[in-house]
């Protein structure tokens, strides 16, 4: 059965495709789904959909992290997702669908207001990472007042632009998956210059490459 890697830029898993390539491997597929809730959502739900369905989904990019005891290039495997920006401006206050009352609640698929990843066979090079809660937006938090309010309303350690998607896209259709985060920035005011994308794309491909060598010794 095939394992499906996806990724909102090919920039983002380009050592893989290329090996991948070389490697003449039907078992493993990849997708580029775009940046953002949206365009991973249309991208993931249209593959779930098309038949042949995947026996894995998983979803590898890079990600900010609000947590300054991890470090650029450290990779987590994401067990609870949240909305971080979907919902309503009150009173300056940011709150979500759930707490202005359009959203119920454990309403399918949430657990409480989170998307959990109830999946327990995790491959044995991800076994060890640590977990990780993540927030979805669809503009990367550049102020403190944004930062403070994602903080202290979902304490989440990652902040990505697609991770929601996944988590939504394929507890709707049942299919197992998980995401790997590599983490290439603090969540902070915009300073791209910080910012260390090699070495979270190094670690990401370089944990990519484990995971596909034990997915081929696994069928
Ligand atoms: O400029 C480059 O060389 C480059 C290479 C690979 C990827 C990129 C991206 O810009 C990837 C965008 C992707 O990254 C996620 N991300 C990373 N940091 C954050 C953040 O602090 N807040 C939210 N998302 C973040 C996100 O999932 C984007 O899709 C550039």
């Amino acid at each position: 059965m095939k394992l499906l890697v996806a990724a909102a830029t090919e920039a983002e898993i380009q050592p893989t495709i290329a090996w991948l390539k070389e490697s003449g491997r039907t078992d493993v597929e990849t997708i580029i789904t775009g940046i953002g809730l949206f365009s991973a959502a249309f991208a993931l739900g249209k593959r779930l959909a098309a038949g042949d369905r995947p026996a894995l989904v998983l979803q590898a990019g890079i990600a900010g992290t609000f947590d300054r005891n991890v470090k650029l290039g450290d990779a987590l495997l994401v067990e609870k997702e949240y909305f971080g920006d979907l919902g309503a401006e009150d009173n300056g206050v940011f709150r979500d669908l759930f707490s202005i009352g359009l959203w119920k609640h454990d309403m399918h698929p949430f657990t409480n207001n989170y998307l959990l990843n109830p999946f327990d066979r995790v491959p044995p090079s991800l076994a060890q990472l640590p977990r990780a809660s993540a927030v979805s937006v669809n503009t990367v938090s550049g102020e403190a007042a944004t930062i403070a309010q994602l903080e202290q309303q979902y304490a989440p350690t990652l902040e990505s632009m697609e991770g929601a998607a996944l988590h939504y896209a394929c507890l709707m259709e049942n299919v197992p998956f998980l995401q790997l985060r590599t983490v290439s920035n603090y969540v902070e005011q915009r300073d791209k210059s910080k910012w260390d994308i090699k070495s979270a794309v190094i670690r990401l491909n370089t944990l990519l490459r484990d995971t596909i060598n034990e997915w081929n010794n696994e069928r």
